[in-house]
């Protein structure tokens, strides 16, 4: 079986990236993982697929399966990266704005220049329900069992789960341990995207992100959107914040509670590949 990918990144997020606009997307669990696989396959963050559109309001569906081959509703940098696929691949052009589907629902893009995108990430979900998140009512801030500790944490949906938790220092150690719990607990029943926020002033925040379905990551779109938001909520940053993740930054507008939040960042080409399937796998 041969696949042709694309490899990409967005600020250090890597996705394998394929072009299922003229034949189906058809790889098992087990083929994602192999082609996750750092040494043995191509290894990514995340797989994206860019498919024709299920919504005819949309110009394409793209499709996100995480390294351990399960699915997400959402992926914020990978989006900025299939925008600039499409835009290599001739179907946008520079300053176009278009409506694309994702497993949970329509984003718009636009295109600034090959490499920087602006995309509308939709509205916020707080409602512990949307999330999903077992509380008993909607708060800004909720307190966690997580190992020996309780934590404050927010949550919110950007499509996918995310809690958010306040840090002094994004290096304690004590992250290394709560992320992997967090992102696992019993009170989000889909888990989570677990980030750990600083921060710096009203307009900048720094950010480490444990993604549920492939661990620490050097960057998380959602994950950026998931923290403005919720500091925003408690009143804690303005309307516009620099997120600083470790592989780079990301710019978030959001004016409040049932507003449309816009990500801005940048997207780039690393390779293009071909894999020669599972029989190359360990
Ligand atoms: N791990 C996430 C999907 C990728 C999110 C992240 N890479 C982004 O840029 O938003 C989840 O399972 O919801």
């Amino acid at each position: 079986m041969k696949l042709h990918f694309s490899k990409m990144h967005g600020i250090g997020n890597d996705f394998v990236m394929l072009d299922c606009r003229r034949q189906p997307f058809a790889l098992r669990e087990e083929q994602i993982r192999a082609i996750a696989d750092r040494r043995t396959g191509v290894g990514f963050d995340q797989l994206i697929s860019i498919e024709p559109p299920r919504d005819p309001s949309c110009a394409f569906y793209y499709g996100i399966w995480n390294a351990d081959g399960s699915p997400s509703g959402q992926c914020g940098n990978g989006v900025r990266c299939v925008a600039a696929w499409l835009h290599r691949a001739g179907e946008l052009a520079i300053g176009d704005t278009v409506r694309l589907e994702s497993p949970s629902g329509p984003v718009t893009v636009r295109l600034i220049n090959a490499h920087e995108v602006t995309v509308d990430m939709g509205v916020p979900a707080f409602a512990p329900s949307q999330v999903p998140f077992r509380a008993d009512v909607e708060a800004d801030s909720y307190a966690i069992d997580v190992g020996d500790e309780t934590l404050m944490m927010g949550a919110v949906s950007m499509g996918n789960p995310h809690a958010v938790v306040v840090v002094p220092d994004l290096q304690a150690p004590v992250l290394f341990r709560q992320g992997p719990l967090l992102t696992t607990h019993e009170r989000f029943p889909e888990g989570a995207n677990a980030g750990f926020v600083q921060v710096v002033d009203r307009g900048q925040l720094r950010l480490r992100v444990h993604e549920r379905g492939s661990g620490w990551t050097l960057a998380c779109g959602t994950g950026a959107c998931a923290a403005m938001a919720v500091m925003h909520e408690r009143g804690e940053v303005d309307d516009r914040v620099q997120v600083a993740l470790p592989g780079g930054e990301l710019t978030i507008d959001w004016a409040g509670r049932g507003q449309t939040l816009w990500m801005t960042g940048p997207a780039a080409f690393v390779f293009e590949g071909e894999w020669l399937g599972s029989r190359m796998a360990r």
